[in-house]
């Protein structure tokens, strides 16, 4: 029987995707809209004062596209400080105008395919516990590896997954300073089996490298994809820009 890979697992991971109700928001009274604003950045500054003293961190991108207008993404270290802060959010003025949208529940995880990675290893701690890059743009999508027929990534020996997975850190490897991919599990936690999520000074490097990914045989073969987020970064300083109508 195939050995499944141990994996090393770090903070957990909320993917909030909101939509705003524009119309609503424009019939709003200034005072509501304030009100909705003051609150959103003084949540936004607890989150902050919770990244610098590493005990999680977020990012706050505006969503390109029908599919939701803002996203929150957030990395606690318990999956209850998730549940607080979108719960926090959900009772909050600006929640009034806005509607679910997409969220996604996982865990970033390291998956240690040579077996040899020390889980204490500093370097391996700040990828598991990792300050989320403020990179203009964000690309999150979720997905599985294929189990259909001859196409099943769950019998394949762990030496021949290990040597596709090999492969697809190479191809990975070019994009280095360009790309920063997060890559969170979410087997028993949401409908797909990771999320990805990608960060990057230039959108198009998300096309090139997404593209490029589909040649390899992880990918090609094995590779299935859920909806695709792309988005620009959502500052503190310009949210209230974003907000007024
Ligand atoms: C900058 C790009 C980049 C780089 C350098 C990179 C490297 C690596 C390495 C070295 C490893 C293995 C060890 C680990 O770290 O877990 C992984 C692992 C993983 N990846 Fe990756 N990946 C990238 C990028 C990257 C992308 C764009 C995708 C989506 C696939 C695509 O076709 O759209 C992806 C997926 C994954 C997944 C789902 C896993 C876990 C697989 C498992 O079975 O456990 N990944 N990845």
């Amino acid at each position: 029987m195939p050995e499944a890979v141990t994996t090393m697992d770090g903070w957990y991971c909320l993917h909030d995707f909101r939509s705003i109700d524009w119309t609503a928001w424009k019939y709003a009274s200034n005072e509501d809209r304030e009100q909705a604003i003051h609150e959103f950045k003084e949540m936004v500054g607890t989150w902050e004062g919770t990244e610098k003293a590493k005990e999680g961190s977020h990012a706050l991108y505006t969503i390109v596209g029908q599919k939701a207008d803002f996203l929150m993404m957030i990395l606690r270290p318990t999956m209850e400080e998730l549940n607080a802060i979108e719960t926090t959010f959900n009772k909050s003025k600006l929640a009034e105008f806005t509607k679910p949208a997409y969220s996604y529940v996982s865990i970033v995880e390291l998956s240690n395919y040579m077996g040899n990675a020390d889980e204490n290893d500093p370097e391996i701690q700040a990828r598991l516990k990792p300050t989320l890059p403020k990179w203009n743009h964000i690309c999150v999508y979720p997905m599985d590896k294929r189990r259909q027929g001859n196409d099943n990534w769950y019998v394949l020996e762990k030496e021949d997954r290990a040597k596709l997975m090999y492969q697809h850190g190479m191809t990975g490897r070019q994009y280095a300073g360009k790309i920063r991919q997060i890559i969170t599990g979410s087997f028993g936690f949401d409908d797909w089996e990771w999320a990805v999520t990608l960060f990057a000074h230039d959108p198009l490097q998300f096309k090139k490298l997404v593209y490029e990914m589909r040649f390899d045989e992880v990918t090609s073969r094995y590779g299935e994809f859920g909806k695709f987020y792309v988005g620009n970064i959502l500052k503190t300083e310009a949210i209230e820009e974003f907000l007024q109508v």
